[in-house]
């Protein structure tokens, strides 16, 4: 089990985790009142105070709010599940705290028996060290992935949302430390300065008791500044990489002097949005659109906008599209109020249990799919035209209205595939054609894709398009509609690539629909030169 990629199963560790406090505070107040023999308790005094400055403090604001307000109820436990700082305090308590305090009590037999068969009714696997590896790793790749400023992140802002948590020096002591380990100099001089910088105003009774720990900490700051400008040449000049400063850092390091290389490439890469292959600057281009920046020039702007669609057609006339063009060559559409929120509470029903890793196509062999870290969210597919399936049927035929092509027979398209996404989750630039002619065979090739957002995503989460220089907003109900193909109905359309940008905090909810070209070539808008 890894805890990491399923937030759904998380959050039931979230509730595991509030039983053992409630039983480890009873004990602890026992012990105060002397009720119960034991001595001073710091370890277990520490856990129960970051349980109630994160975890805890974070459900009682959700319960706070949703008694506040009557319409959808947010679930607390997932809020905690799916968010990157609680969701990484967490972890890190089962990991590193919560074993030390059962053995400092393992005499209290009736205490462990507790903790581990009354609070955990389902007997949960607790997370190992490859959890918390994973749990640092989400923190980077949300963060790299979305280009966050490391002194909000750390203090709980992402995208445009401040939340009521933060991590403590030592938190960030070891997100910087695992940053150097992934390579990630200037990102791990980022967050070791805040660990030295918040270790030494809190001057914490730590601190003032061992001044060895400050000295610790400077001294892995100092190391991580000297492989900043060892590495300096190679990674600055790696256009994969560039996880370094514009300039090697002459000590004492001031954050305001020192830009991230790939904030400075961004102008060249927006220039090189023409590069139609797999290229650096798709990567560095889909970051920043991933950030919300909109990279269109002032042309590609132009004749963008929205509009209510009628079609001429009584349905919808009653109930109109709501269009809004997000890029006109190729067209990119955003489709306001698609999918109604019952449907998308059956969908999200129908395919929570049947969650599985994505996986991609196998690079060298294409006939075999491989779970990989390009594409990091978990899925399952629904079927309308069967079983339980078939109340997406009124669906499909309402795309089917819309968009003008045949995707209700089995053979025009794809099932349903429903996908979710919790924090760092991502899935890498990509086409939704297929390149290897072996997978048309049956159907063509993939003409058209409709994909639905059923959740809002708190932050981060958008439907990047490097080439175009524009994201999607993920609003739940609206769906997004490009072509794949050109107009000739053979060539994949390059200027297409695009990518589920990593959430940051929440649970992201999509379908996809593909629509295929066999069963739909009379109706595809073809053009007249065979080149386009
Ligand atoms: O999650 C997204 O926003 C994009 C998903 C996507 O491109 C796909 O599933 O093919
Ligand atoms: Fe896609």
């Amino acid at each position: 089990m890894s805890w990491c990629f399923y937030p759904y199963q998380l959050k039931n560790l979230v509730g595991v985790e509030i039983s053992i406090y409630q039983i480890l505070k009873d004990f602890y107040y026992k012990v105060l009142k002397k009720e119960l023999p034991g001595g001073h308790l710091p370890v277990l005094e520490s856990y129960l105070r970051d349980i109630e400055q994160s975890s805890l403090r974070a459900i009682t604001n959700v319960e706070y709010a949703n008694d506040m307000r009557n319409d959808s109820l947010e679930d607390p436990y997932l809020y905690v599940a799916s968010h990157p700082l609680l969701m990484y305090r967490m972890i890190r308590r089962f990991v590193e705290d919560l074993q030390h305090i059962l053995l400092d009590l393992e005499e209290y037999e009736d205490l462990i028996e507790a903790l581990y068969y009354n609070a955990n009714p389902q007997s949960l696997v607790f997370p190992t060290n490859q959890d918390l590896k994973d749990a640092l790793d989400s923190i980077l790749r949300t963060q790299e992935g979305t280009s966050l400023n490391t002194l909000e992140f750390a203090r709980g802002k992402m995208d445009k949302l401040q939340t009521d948590i933060h991590v403590s020096a030592l938190h960030a002591l070891e997100i910087g430390a695992y940053y150097i380990t992934e390579k990630n100099y200037a990102f791990a001089v980022e967050w070791l300065y805040y660990a030295l910088d918040t270790i030494s105003v809190s001057k914490s009774f730590v601190v003032e008791k061992y001044p060895i720990i400050e000295k610790f900490f400077r001294k892995t700051f100092n190391h991580a500044i000297e492989l900043h400008n060892e590495n300096w040449e190679t990674v600055s000049t790696n256009y994969w990489n560039l996880n370094v400063f514009h300039t090697k850092i002459t000590p004492p390091y001031n954050p305001r002097s020192y830009v991230r290389m790939k904030e400075l490439m961004k102008e060249e890469a927006a220039r090189s949005r023409n590069n139609l292959e797999w290229n650096w600057a798709i990567s560095v281009n889909f970051m920043h659109v991933c950030a919300g920046k909109n990279l269109q020039t002032e042309k590609e702007k132009s004749g963008l906008s929205c509009w209510l669609q009628r079609k001429h057609n009584p349905y919808w006339v009653i109930n109109p599209l709501k269009m809004e063009l997000l890029n006109r060559d190729p067209p990119v559409y955003q489709i306001y109020d698609f999918i109604g929120d019952k449907l998308i509470a059956k969908i999200k029903n129908a395919a929570v249990s049947g969650l599985e890793r994505s996986t991609v196509v196998d690079r060298n062999d294409a006939s075999r799919s491989i779970v990989e870290q390009t594409r990091t969210s978990s899925q399952t597919w629904i079927y309308d035209n069967k079983g339980s399936g078939k109340f997406l049927l009124p669906l499909s035929y309402r795309m089917q209205l819309m968009s003008q092509l045949t995707l209700v027979p089995p053979e025009s398209c794809d099932a349903y595939q429903v996908a979710n996404y919790g924090p760092s989750h991502h899935y890498a630039p990509h086409i939704d054609s297929f390149e290897d002619p072996r997978r048309c065979i049956s159907k063509g090739n993939r003409i058209l894709t409709i994909m639905g957002y059923l959740s809002h995503v708190k932050a981060g989460g958008r439907t990047g398009f490097p080439i175009l220089g524009v994201a999607a907003e993920p609003v739940k109900g609206s769906i997004v509609m490009w072509y794949n193909l050109k107009k000739n109905g053979n060539d994949r359309d390059m200027r297409t690539w695009h990518g589920g940008c990593p959430v940051v905090f929440g649970v992201k909810w999509i379908t996809n629909k593909w629509v295929y070209y066999k069963e739909n070539f009379r109706d595809f808008p073809c053009g007249l030169n065979p080149e386009e």
